[in-house]
């Protein structure tokens, strides 16, 4: 909140300034910085940051329990009302949320709009469940009775990773704060810019000063979070190694979390499947935000009888996909996030040629003619073959726009190899056989599985992972669970029967 209301950048200024070479934008915030970090975009500093330390995260979770004290009293209509209405502004503001996000992230401003529109939906779907939740009454003997109340946790903390940094925090935010609690945000240092616009639209929208707020910074402002005794959940979307931190301080404290973590996900192509579809499919997959997607379905199996048709066509329109300038209309790949990232994508397909597989298309740097985008970290997709399920590109998540193909001739086979891996978090499968495509995803070791499509996220279905891709889920009815505890109340009508 604090930081919403000093940051002195509107967002269109930061649309136009991004696109200008050399501009700095500085945000001016009334604690004594440890230290900075400057998100870029397209090789050009497009904001700079001061980190919130131990006594900014104290003041912020201060802050969030005065304001747990109120909105917890709130009814859940009353809850409902704020969600609306923040969710209506978001739709209202979705062009230049879409172009922050732009800016922030890379990703095409026809892919961010798509976020937008499953962010605002995520608050309007938690803020119909708002009103609707409810306890149990359960009848006893004699008159007596018990009751169920579902209870907010109280303040939560939700850490984002950088490749959907908006709709991230509404993922998390939504039921949050529909549940009750108070939520305190930390986006990612490489994308700290759009969250600010959902706590400026939250205001807004009448929640209390301080339920929805953010603290910017990396690992040590995430781990005063996690720590603070007065945080009661942490949310975190982010890398495998960085949960398993999480969880381990979680575990100090005995705090509930919800892990959101990396994935190596198949998408298995029979041969009776409609071709054009499946194609249309795998480029979902896999070039989604230039491939940093976790629940991409990289390892693509395809049954041998139509490899050489799907490649080809894959290929095709692999090789057609616009890489340029995100905020233009027609583009449907931006940059990567960073350097050291892109050189870590680069070196996955490097390694992937000396294991022996094939590059198709795509997997080197792409320097666009216009000048202004130069020192973007751009690559082209790429498309890889020949390849063995032994090798690192199709054991490791990359999260960059490589797909593995591999060959299969069995159902029973594929869903051996589709299933050996340490990752759970997301498949596919395209066919026309009806009874295959249930029966294949029964046998699916992945908690979100797509028939026949790829990489939608209705918000009305729950989304996480098995195995080390993580626990807990987002979105769906089942979230609530995840923001609330249930408490039971014994109510006895007659005289205490005791045993002494
Ligand atoms: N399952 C999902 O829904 C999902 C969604 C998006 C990204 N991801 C995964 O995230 C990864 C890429 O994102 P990333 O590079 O931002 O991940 P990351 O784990 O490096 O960082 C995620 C967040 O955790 C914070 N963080 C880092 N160290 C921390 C610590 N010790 N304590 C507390 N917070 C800490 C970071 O500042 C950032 O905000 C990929 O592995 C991807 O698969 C998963
Ligand atoms: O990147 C992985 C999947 C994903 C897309 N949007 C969101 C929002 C919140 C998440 O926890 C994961 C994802």
């Amino acid at each position: 909140r604090k930081l919403v209301k000093t940051l002195l950048l509107r967002t269109e200024e930061l649309a136009q300034m991004a696109l200008m070479s050399g501009i700095w934008i500085h945000s001016t915030l009334n604690v004594r910085p440890r230290w900075r970090f400057c998100p870029v975009l397209l090789g050009r500093v497009i904001a700079t940051f001061a980190c919130s330390g131990e006594k900014e995260v104290n003041l912020a979770v201060q802050d969030a329990k005065a304001a747990f004290k109120i909105w917890s009293q709130k009814s859940g209509m009353e809850r409902c009302r704020v969600l609306l209405e923040a969710a209506r502004i978001i739709r209202e503001r979705r062009d230049e949320i879409a172009t922050v996000e732009t800016i922030n992230n890379g990703k095409s401003i026809f892919e961010a709009r798509w976020d937008i529109d499953t962010s605002w939906q995520c608050l309007e779907y938690y803020a119909g469940l708002a009103g609707s939740m409810a306890g149990e009454h359960i009848q006893l003997p004699g008159g007596s009775f018990g009751y169920t109340r579902r209870e907010p946790l109280g303040v939560c903390v939700g850490i984002g990773a950088w490749n959907y940094p908006f709709q991230i925090a509404c993922w998390k935010s939504a039921p949050a704060l529909a549940c009750g609690n108070a939520m305190i945000f930390k986006p990612s240092p490489f994308t700290p810019v759009s969250v600010l616009l959902l706590a400026e639209i939250y205001t807004e929208a009448g929640v209390p000063p301080g339920l929805f707020n953010v603290v910017q910074g990396g690992a040590a402002t995430g781990q005063f979070l996690c720590l603070h005794r007065d945080v009661a959940k942490v949310s975190f979307t982010g890398s495998v190694p960085t949960g398993s931190k999480i969880m381990e301080m979680a575990a100090k404290g005995i705090k509930p979390i919800t892990l959101e973590l990396g994935g190596k996900s198949p998408l298995i192509i029979f041969s009776d499947c409609d071709l054009e579809n499946a194609v249309k499919g795998a480029l979902m997959a896999n070039f989604l935000t230039q491939g940093e997607v976790c629940c991409n379905g990289t390892r693509v199996f395809v049954q041998k009888e139509i490899l050489e048709k799907f490649t080809k066509e894959v290929v095709k329109l692999t090789q057609g996909i616009k890489i340029g300038d995100p905020l233009l209309e027609g583009t449907r790949m931006g940059p990567l996030i960073n350097r050291p990232h892109l050189e870590r994508v680069l070196g996955f397909i490097k390694l992937a040629k000396e294991q022996g597989a094939k590059v198709l298309c795509g997997g080197d740097v792409y320097v666009p003619e216009d000048p202004k985008l130069k020192d973007g970290y751009y690559m082209r997709p790429c498309v890889l073959t020949d390849c063995r399920d032994d090798m690192t590109c199709v054991r490791e998540e990359i999260f960059g726009p490589v797909m593995s193909i591999l060959s299969f001739d069995t159902e029973a086979e594929v869903l051996e190899r589709a299933n050996n891996t340490t990752f759970g978090l997301a498949a596919g499968v395209f066919t026309r056989d009806i009874q295959r495509a249930h029966r294949v995803v029964a046998g699916l070791q992945a908690g979100m599985c797509f028939i026949n499509n790829y990489n939608v996220s209705p918000v009305e279905l729950p989304f996480g992972g098995y195995k080390k891709s993580g626990f807990g889920r987002e979105n769906g009815r089942v979230t609530i669970e995840y923001y609330s505890q249930l408490k039971t109340v014994c109510v006895e009508m007659g005289d205490v029967e005791s045993a002494f």
